[in-house]
């Protein structure tokens, strides 16, 4: 049993992850929104779960070192110096941060990457994605991490293929890219397809998610996974033992 406490608990994950940490066996330790206090927080928990904002990361991972508790990331919309910042804490303690925490979308990026390693470049690779009207990033960080999945497979780096929207007179498509869209409306609690392309054929993958749970459950099971884990940081994979 481990005494959880959520970071942006008011928000549509955060109510999830409540569910979910009681249905696991877990103790809701309490959670914070904008303005409350993530050291007192951390605290009073074992392990922190962060789904609030990018504006927040910084003082959620300073939080979890100064209390000397894992802590795991699915806030997205993250920037470069975001992933430092990850970087830098996880010499300190565990942490975990991936755009996406279902069982689902993991196995999805394992089966992308070796599509992307068998096909050849003549196959195109574009990822769409469809979220509920309220999500203020884009692409999401699923989107991304499936995009970097298809690039790791083709032995590249997703920021020297990636193009992220097109408007007007693009050109013809530029062979080795990966081209992302976005879609922004209802309800929806995220969908995304990678298509593989080629010349008279297509391979789509695709999940998705009907209800948060599924992302709350696999964050849950990751704060536990983390429990007495040495510094370091961890993927999803490693936690679902994929
Ligand atoms: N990795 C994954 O599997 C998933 C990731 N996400 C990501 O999680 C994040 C949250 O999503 P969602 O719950 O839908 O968003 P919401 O807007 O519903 O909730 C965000 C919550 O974070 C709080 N918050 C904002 N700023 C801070 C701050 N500085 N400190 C503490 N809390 C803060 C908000 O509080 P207030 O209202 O007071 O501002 C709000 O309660 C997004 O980045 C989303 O993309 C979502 C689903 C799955
Ligand atoms: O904001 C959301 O809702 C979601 N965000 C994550 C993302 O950006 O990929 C995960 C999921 O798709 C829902």
């Amino acid at each position: 049993m481990a005494r959880i406490g959520i970071i942006g608990s008011a928000g549509r994950m955060g109510q999830a992850l409540v569910d979910a940490i009681i249905a696991a066996g877990h103790e809701h330790a309490g959670g914070i929104d904008q303005g409350g206090d993530p050291v007192a927080l951390a605290q009073a928990c074992d392990v922190l779960v962060d789904f609030s904002a990018p504006a927040a990361l910084e003082f959620n991972l300073d939080a979890a070192i100064h209390a000397g508790i894992p802590i795991v990331v699915g806030t997205t919309g993250l920037a470069e110096r975001h992933h430092w910042l990850v970087d830098a804490a996880a010499v300190s303690v565990p942490v975990l941060q991936t755009g996406n925490t279902s069982l689902g979308v993991t196995l999805l990026a394992h089966l992308v990457r070796e599509a992307a390693v068998r096909l050849g470049e003549d196959w195109d690779i574009e990822i769409v994605e469809t979220h509920h009207r309220m999500k203020v990033d884009a692409p999401s960080g699923t989107a991304l991490l499936l995009g970097e999945a298809a690039a790791a497979g083709r032995g590249g780096r997703l920021d020297e293929v990636s193009v992220r929207g097109r408007d007007g007179v693009t050109g013809a498509r530029k062979a080795g890219t990966i081209g992302f869209a976005a879609l922004r409306g209802g309800t929806v609690a995220g969908d995304h397809t990678v298509h593989f392309l080629a010349d008279n054929e297509r391979l789509s993958f695709s999940h998705l998610a009907e209800n948060r749970a599924i992302f709350a459950r696999g964050a849950v099971r990751a704060a536990a996974w983390l429990l007495g884990k040495e510094p370091g940081r961890y993927q999803m994979p490693e936690v679902l033992g994929l």
